[in-house]
């Protein structure tokens, strides 16, 4: 007897929920979940059906993780999302906004006679480590300077793009971006200032693109842009308003000084190219030329 209650008494200070739920979606009891940071208490559930406390369709969601966990007989593990609002009854208790959580269930064995079958639904809080998750998935495939996707991004999209646009028989334009000239803005006004103009000509590029065209910093003063269903021509087009665009409104760099940046692209057709490689080759072949050309100046077509 003393064992039970000492037993109990040590589940009811475990910081994480362990929910008695039968196979009828009916909360049976609520063990532990001491920690008011990442759970409210779950007593108010006691006696009362998933359906009688959460929306419909998560209600027969998590029913049907029970039954299947009961069928298989074994542990089973998912993860879901809920906030405080969605549970009817709720004291408010607990975190506030949608949580994340990970549950294994497992089916309760030698249960006395007569009760229904019941499973043991664990709950762990993700929400922070989803969080941190999303954070270093961000952190990897965005450039620090500017924000926009770097290279890895480029390394990634480009061949899926491709692929996509090949299938679909649309163009995909790659637009390989040099800034000219760059060495003498960081000599004359100082690194600070480079940085500064490398994310005002960044957040150029995001505004003033269309909502699905993808800027990336490559590295340095190097950037891309791949353009979805669109011809080299029309992109060439928008990247001449863009020069034009630079010409006119020149970066303030403090002290009534001014800076004007200018820029050099080489522009293809990326879905009508063999691969990535060929690609990003063919756009750099004509990049050059435009430098050679004498710089602000923008070369498309076959390299
Ligand atoms: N401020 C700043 N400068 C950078 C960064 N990355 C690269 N640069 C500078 O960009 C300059 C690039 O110089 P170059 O490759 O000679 O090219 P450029 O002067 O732009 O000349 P062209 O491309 O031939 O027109 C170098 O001075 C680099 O130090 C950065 O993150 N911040």
């Amino acid at each position: 007897m003393l064992e039970g209650q000492l037993l109990r008494a040590v589940a009811d200070a475990l910081s994480d929920p362990i929910f008695v739920i039968d196979d009828g979606g009916r909360y049976v009891d609520v063990i532990g979940g001491k920690d008011r940071d990442d759970y409210d208490s779950g007593r108010y559930l006691i006696g009362r059906t998933l359906h009688e406390v959460l929306p419909q369709a998560k209600a027969d969601r998590f029913l049907g993780w029970i039954r299947a966990t009961l069928t298989r007989g074994e542990a089973t593990h998912y993860e879901f999302s809920l906030s405080a609002t969605e549970c009817d009854g709720n004291r408010r208790e607990g975190p506030h906004g949608e949580q994340w959580f990970e549950t294994r269930i497992a089916p309760l064995k030698d249960l006395p006679a007569g009760m229904a079958p019941c499973v043991a639904w664990t709950v762990f809080n993700i929400t922070r480590h989803k969080a941190l998750q999303q954070q270093l998935r961000y952190m990897a495939a965005s450039d620090a300077l500017t924000g926009l996707a770097n290279r890895h991004a480029f390394d990634e999209l480009l061949p899926r793009m491709q692929a996509e646009h090949r299938r679909q028989g649309r163009p995909l334009t790659l637009a390989l971006i040099d800034l000219d000239h760059f060495k003498s803005v960081n000599d004359r006004y100082g690194h600070p200032t480079g940085d500064a103009a490398l994310r005002r000509f960044a957040e150029l590029l995001r505004t003033y693109l269309r909502a699905g065209d993808v800027p990336i910093r490559l590295g340095g003063e190097e950037f891309a842009v791949l353009l979805p269903a669109t011809e080299p021509c029309a992109a060439m087009t928008t990247l001449a308003r863009l020069q034009a665009l630079l010409r006119e409104q020149p970066f303030p760099i403090g002290a009534g000084a001014t800076l004007t940046l200018a820029f050099s692209a080489g522009v293809v057709d990326a879905a009508g190219l063999p691969d990535s490689d060929a690609a990003y080759r063919a756009a750099d072949a004509l990049l050059y030329q435009a430098k050679r050309a004498g710089r602000d100046c923008i070369v498309g077509g076959d390299a």
